[in-house]
């Protein structure tokens, strides 16, 4: 049987990126490859631009570091940059039809080309890390990876186009981590149009609750207090020497 290749974004502010981030990413492919029809061949992680304006939010620049520092040892998840050097914020489903796009036609343009032109330095990790792959013309969808905080958002009014959401849920899909506070099942029964939907929504428990979120990173760095074993050491190394969110090298 031929699986359906599969490619797991996940958007955020990763200001800074924590072991969770990245765990969110090993649930959902065991998760996912475990159903039998899909594989999941591929890990984006896309942090969002600095005009969206949430509080504390440091530098493009110093959180795409920071996230390939987080990645430098995982071989099948990679950064994108692409949102944060728009001019300005971009909704989620436009995020995810980029990344779709790109790699549609970096697929199409391998099943042309000889094997020479595959892997081509000019393009970013992430594509390279799909075209390692032999989809012999299958398609490979995009899905969009968050936590149960971010399906819970789309009911605050005002927040999400209800068009998007169904574009993002029936066009892509969406694989949901459970957190501390949340109830997704509950959630995507209140909801008709995640109801609708709700064979492409994959909810993945995990068991081993943990509370970690960039939030209390953040408040822990500002009160000098240690974030090891949370955060990646080389996170952390950089954050001090760049004295970021009021953390001092010590
Ligand atoms: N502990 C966690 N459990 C499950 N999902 C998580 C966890 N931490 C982050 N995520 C998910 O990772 C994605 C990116 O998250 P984001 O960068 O906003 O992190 P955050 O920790 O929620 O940030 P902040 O505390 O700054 O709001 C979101 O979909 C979020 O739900
Ligand atoms: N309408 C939309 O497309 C929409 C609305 C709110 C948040 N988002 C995205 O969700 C993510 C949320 O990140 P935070 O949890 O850090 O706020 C960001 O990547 C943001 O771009 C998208």
């Amino acid at each position: 049987m031929t699986k359906t290749k599969i490619v797991l974004l996940a958007c955020g502010s990763f200001n800074p990126p924590t072991h969770m981030h990245l765990r969110m990413f090993e649930l959902a492919r065991d998760h996912i490859n475990r159903l039998g029809p899909y594989q999941v061949i591929g890990g984006i992680i896309s942090p969002v631009h600095d005009g969206y304006n949430k509080k504390e939010l440091i530098a493009s620049t110093h959180r795409c570091t920071l996230v390939k520092l987080a990645l430098q040892d995982s071989e099948w998840i990679h950064l994108s940059d692409w949102e944060c050097n728009q001019e300005s914020w971009t909704p989620t489903r436009q995020t995810l039809q980029y990344h779709q796009n790109k790699i549609n036609s970096a697929l199409s343009t391998d099943n042309n080309m000889d094997n020479n032109k595959i892997n081509d330095n000019d393009e970013p990790s992430w594509v390279r890390n799909i075209q390692r792959f032999q989809t012999n013309g299958v398609n490979v969808l995009v899905k969009l990876l968050c936590g149960a905080d971010l399906l819970q958002s789309f009911s605050t009014p005002g927040l999400w186009k209800e068009s998007d959401i169904e574009t993002i849920i029936g066009d892509h899909g969406l694989a949901v981590i459970t957190r501390a506070g949340t109830d997704p099942h509950k959630f995507v029964y209140e909801s008709d149009v995640l109801t609708k939907f709700s064979n492409n929504i994959h909810i993945i428990t995990e068991w081993i609750t943990n509370e970690v979120s960039s939030t209390k990173i953040r408040r822990s760095l500002r009160r000098g207090e240690s974030v090891k074993y949370l955060v990646a050491d080389t996170v952390i190394d950089y954050i001090k020497n760049h004295c970021l969110y009021g953390s001092l090298d010590k």
